[in-house]
C-alpha cells in the first residue's frame, strides 16, 4: 500500500502583503491538500473574508495531526502568537509583520527538521520588513541556510527560479552589484555548479547540460570587455567538467536564455540576480518557482513579492503559489 506523504508546510509570508490572500487562494482552489498553514489564524481570517470565504480553522499540535483534521476546514499550525497583526495597514512596511512573518519561517522548519513535513513552501517576506524587525536576514534563502547549520555549520545553497521553459541558478543573491562583484569568484562559481548538478537528479535530470552565462556584455569577448570570465568562470567550468558535470561556456549572458528556452540546455547559472531572474520573470510570473538547492529539506515559494501595490485589493493571483506548492510536492516524493 502507498504510505500517505508527509504534509507540506505553507508559511504566511507578510501580513501585510498578499502572501495570506494567495495561500487562502489556493486552499479554496483546492490545490492546498495536504499542507498545513504556519502562521497566525486572525491573519487567515482577514484573507479568507479578502476572498469571501470562511472556513473553520483547525488548531494543530504537530504537522502531522492534519490526517485527522475534518474536510473543510483550514489546518493551522500553532505559531508563535503576535497580536494585532490581522489590523495591520495593508501595503505597507511594519516591523510586526516582519518579526511575525520571521517566527513563522523558525517554526516551519522546526516542524520539518522534527519529520512532521515533507518540505516547506513560503509566501513572500518583505525584506524591509524583515529588517526593520531586526532580523538578520535578508530572505528566506540566507535564513534558511543558516537554519540549517550543523555543528555551527551552514550548508551551501544556490537560489533557483524555474518556469516551463527556464531553470537558472544564480552564484549571488541578495548583496548590492558592487558587493556581488567582490563575492564572485572560482570557488563561488564552481560551488553553484556543483549545486545545480547536484540537485538536478531530485527533478529526475541526473546528468543537466549546463549553461554558464557570463558576467560581462557578450561573456567579454576575449577579454575586451572584462576578464572575469578567463580568470575564474571559465576555469571553474573546467574544473566542474573535470568532476563530470556537463557544464558549458561560459556564453554571452544576452543569448543564453534564449538557447536553454530553445532547448539547448537544461538550466543556466547566472553571475547576479538581476541576470538570472529577469528573463524568468519576464515570462510571466504566474507559473514561476523559486526553489532554494542545497538545503536538507525541500523549499519552494513563488517567484513573486508581496506586492503591496495590489495587497489587500482581493486580486493576487495564485497561480505561482499554486506551482510552487506542485514542485514541492514532486521534489518531497509526493508526486
Ligand atoms: N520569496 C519572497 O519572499 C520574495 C520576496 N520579495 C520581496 O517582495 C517585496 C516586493 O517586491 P517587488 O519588487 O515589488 O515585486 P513583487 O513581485 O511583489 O511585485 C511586482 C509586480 O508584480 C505584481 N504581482 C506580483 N505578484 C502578483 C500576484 N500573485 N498577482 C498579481 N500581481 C502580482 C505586483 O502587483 C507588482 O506590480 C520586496 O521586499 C522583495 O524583496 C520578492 C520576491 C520574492
Ligand atoms: N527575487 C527572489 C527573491 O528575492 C526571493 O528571496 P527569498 O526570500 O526566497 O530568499
Amino acid at each position: 500500500m502507498a504510505e500517505t506523504p508527509l504534509p507540506l508546510l505553507l508559511t504566511l509570508g507578510d501580513p501585510c502583503g498578499i502572501g495570506p490572500e494567495i495561500v487562502v487562494r489556493a486552499v479554496q482552489a483546492g490545490d492546498a491538500r495536504g499542507c498545513v498553514v504556519v502562521g497566525d489564524a486572525g491573519v487567515l481570517r482577514r484573507a479568507m473574508a479578502l476572498v469571501g470565504r470562511s472556513w473553520p480553522i483547525a488548531l494543530l499540535d504537530r504537522a502531522t495531526d492534519v490526517a485527522g483534521c475534518p474536510p473543510r476546514c483550514m489546518p493551522l499550525l500553532k505559531s508563535p502568537s503576535f497580536g494585532g497583526l490581522a489590523g495591520l495597514p495593508w501595503g505597507r512596511v511594519d516591523a510586526r509583520a516582519g518579526a511575525a512573518a520571521a517566527a513563522w519561517i523558525t517554526r516551519a522548519v522546526e516542524a520539518v527538521q522534527r519529520g512532521e513535513a515533507g518540505g516547506v513552501v513560503t509566501a513572500p517576506v518583505h525584506k524591509e520588513a524583515l529588517s526593520a524587525a531586526g532580523v538578520p536576514f535578508p530572505g528566506h534563502t540566507e535564513m534558511l541556510q543558516s537554519l540549517s547549520s550543523r555543528d555551527g555549520t551552514a550548508p551551501p545553497v544556490r537560489m533557483m527560479l524555474a518556469n516551463p521553459e527556464l531553470k537558472v541558478v544564480l552564484v549571488t543573491i541578495h548583496v548590492a552589484l558592487r558587493r556581488a562583484l567582490e563575492l564572485l569568484d572560482f570557488d563561488a562559481v564552481l560551488s553553484t555548479l556543483r549545486i545545480a548538478h547536484a540537485a538536478a537528479a531530485r527533478w529526475g535530470q541526473a546528468a543537466p547540460r549546463i549553461a554558464v552565462a557570463g558576467l560581462n556584455p557578450h561573456a567579454g569577448e576575449g577579454g575586451l570587455f572584462g576578464d572575469e570570465e578567463l580568470r575564474y568562470i571559465g576555469p571553474a567550468i573546467q574544473a566542474a567538467r573535470a568532476e563530470g558535470i556537463d557544464a558549458q561556456g561560459p556564453f554571452p549572458p544576452d543569448t543564453v536564455f534564449m538557447r536553454a528556452r530553445r532547448g539547448a540546455f537544461d538550466l543556466v547559472v547566472a553571475m547576479t540576480h538581476d541576470h538570472g531572474l529577469i528573463p524568468v520573470k519576464y515570462l510571466g510570473v504566474e507559473d514561476g518557482v523559486n526553489v532554494t538547492l542545497g538545503l536538507p529539506f525541500v523549499r519552494t515559494s513563488p517567484d513573486h513579492g508581496t506586492a503591496f501595490d495590489i495587497a489587500g485589493r482581493g486580486v493576487a493571483d495564485a497561480s505561482s503559489l499554486v506551482a510552487a506548492i506542485r514542485m514541492a510536492r514532486r521534489l518531497a516524493g509526493g508526486g
